[in-house]
């Protein structure tokens, strides 16, 4: 038991803020929506750290979460309790003005549908140079950066076209270059590759990776598709509104070994993917043991159980 002057002393200290350093903060974020007196947990206590230059993706089943989690990064919605905070703005605080800023200049979006993306009586280069006249830039200034975002995408080509002349996935990275314009710290891709068959999506994600690699902006991509985790280093899942499992890339390559983690949250809780349990047969209990360098996890099989013994591990 601590005394009351160990207790003042500890609360004096100075507290480690979580994700100080990250590009994205969600701390136990809580969105709950009431319609005709039902309460829907749309996310319940969800974490997420992104850093800066990382390009992650976001998985989930329909109904996870993923979109309620997406409204609120992009600005369009705020949460009902927690931590929310991109590029060192508060999303649960955030008033009209900045919000107005924080949407044009710190994050970029790609949607699923390119109509939303791009307006189709305008060419590809103006499309991009649009919002950078939102933003109070130089026409020359927007044209030539226009340009330059075209040309990293694989897309200069398509500049005088407008979108009805251009195919799903050279759309999508116009888009990509539009999403680029007023250089975020943050791009959200929400299914961007929903409507494009697997040749032309590997390009769009061709144009992910270079837009991240050469600029350093965050990126994440939110989609239902588990077979996103092919394309980038890291693939965050979400079950039931809050993160549950990861797969991370070892040297950072897309397309590497991957390795399955899970979330560990402050207060220890671990959620163990739902294959696992099931292959085990696990269920209300699990029995722990502690090594020096790992924890095992054990079905609980009672005085029938095989679980071995620490000798025979
Ligand atoms: N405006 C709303 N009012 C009431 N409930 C909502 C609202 N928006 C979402 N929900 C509920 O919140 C939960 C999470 O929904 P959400 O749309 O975030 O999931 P999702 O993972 O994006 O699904 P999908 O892949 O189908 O778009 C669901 O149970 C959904 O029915």
């Amino acid at each position: 038991m601590s005394t009351l002057q160990e207790l003042e002393l500890a609360a004096g200290r100075p507290k480690e803020v979580y994700g100080e350093d990250a590009k994205i903060v969600c701390d136990n974020l809580v969105r709950i929506y009431k319609t005709d007196g039902i309460e829907v947990q749309a996310l319940q206590g969800l974490d997420l750290l992104v850093r800066g230059g990382e390009l992650v993706a976001i998985v989930g089943a329909s109904g996870s979460g993923k979109s309620t989690l997406l409204n609120i990064l992009s600005g369009l919605d705020t949460p009902t309790a927690g931590v929310a905070r991109v590029g060192g703005y508060d999303l649960l605080t955030m008033k009209g003005r900045d919000r107005l800023r924080y949407r044009r200049e710190t994050v970029g979006f790609i949607w699923q549908q390119t109509a939303r993306n791009l307006l189709p009586y305008l060419n590809a280069a103006d499309n991009v140079a649009l919002p950078m006249g939102f933003a109070g830039k130089k026409r020359r200034f927007a044209r030539r950066r226009a340009d330059e975002l075209l040309e990293m995408l694989g897309v200069a080509y398509c500049a005088n076209r407008r979108p009805g002349q251009m195919s799903g996935g050279e759309q999508q990275r116009v888009s990509i270059a539009v999403a680029l314009a007023n250089d975020p710290e943050v791009v959200f891709a929400d299914e961007p590759t929903g409507e494009l068959d697997s040749g032309t999506s590997q390009q769009v994600f061709d144009a992910l990776r270079t837009a991240n690699a050469e600029l350093g902006v965050s990126i994440v991509v939110v989609t239902h598709d588990h077979e996103v985790t092919e394309q980038v280093q890291r693939t965050v899942e979400i079950r039931d509104g809050r993160t549950s499992t990861e797969v991370l890339r070892r040297g950072g390559e897309a397309g590497g070994p991957a390795e399955q983690f899970a979330v560990l949250d402050r207060a220890g809780r671990v959620q163990l993917p739902r294959e696992y349990i099931d292959d085990l047969r696990m269920r209300d209990r699990v029995r722990l043991t502690k090594d020096p360098d790992h924890i095992g996890v054990w079905p609980d099989l009672g005085s029938a159980g095989h679980a071995p013994d620490r000798e025979g591990e």
